[in-house]
């Protein structure tokens, strides 16, 4: 049987973009609050965003090292289910963040080398959900929406008292991949379905679903 995973679509920065992702078939979809990203949302227009999804579709809010007033103005003005922290935040942090907001908090955990994975043993003690994503490069790269994979064999067969999403590199072309060598069974999606940063493409969303749903054509007989 082919294994199906449950998607996130991150980065969605107009309406148009979040109903395709709807209908493409996405479970959670991401509103970037951080200001040097492309894909950065002023809190109206993530408003007007986050209100074109349909029900059922977690929304997440994806931040880096926010401040509680920055947190507090974001979750007053979008409709959120999920806070997803990308920067450095310790675990104390994502356990106040919890406290604070009453949301489930997903911790995203950048993977270079097997150092890193104890790493993600400690925040599977105080996360919600865990983002299995590639290391940012240390060249003044974003920390994360890079569209740069890691040896996903670092991860092969690994489980965390947590559920957790694997990012960082994904495509329609290499998801199925990822998903086999390391058993993920909920992938996290940017530029890989983008035409430009900032602006997803609707076909590039469809066929990444399509993909990570194991949704093959079926061959003419
Ligand atoms: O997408 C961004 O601009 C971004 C900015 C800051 C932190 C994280 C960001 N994106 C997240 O990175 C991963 C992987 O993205 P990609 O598929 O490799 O482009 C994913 O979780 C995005 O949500």
């Amino acid at each position: 049987m082919v294994p199906s995973a449950r998607v996130k679509i991150c980065g969605l920065t107009r309406p148009s973009d979040m109903r395709a992702a709807v209908e493409a078939g996405a479970g959670y979809v991401g509103l970037v609050f951080f200001e040097k990203s492309p894909r950065h949302l002023a809190l109206d227009t993530a408003r007007e965003v986050a209100l074109a999804a349909a029900d059922g579709v977690a929304k997440v809010a994806l931040t880096v090292n926010a401040t509680d007033a920055q947190l507090d103005a974001i979750c007053v003005a979008v409709p959120l289910d999920i806070l997803q922290l990308h920067g450095s935040e310790s675990p104390a942090r994502v356990a106040a963040v919890q406290a604070r907001y009453g949301l489930p908090v997903m911790k995203a955990v950048g993977v270079a080398g097997a150092e890193d994975l104890a790493t993600l043993e400690t925040y599977a003690t105080v996360a919600d959900m865990l983002l299995v994503d590639a290391k940012p490069p240390k060249n003044g790269a974003l920390p994360g929406g890079n569209g740069l994979t890691f040896d996903w064999r670092l991860i092969a067969g690994r489980q965390w008292s947590r559920p957790w999403m694997l990012a960082g590199g994904l495509t329609a072309v290499n998801v199925a991949m990822a998903m086999e060598m390391t058993g993920a069974r909920q992938v996290d999606v940017s530029s890989g379905v983008e035409r430009a940063p900032g602006v997803k493409d609707p076909d590039k969303m469809q066929a990444f679903v399509d993909a990570a749903k194991g949704n093959v054509p079926c061959p003419k007989t």
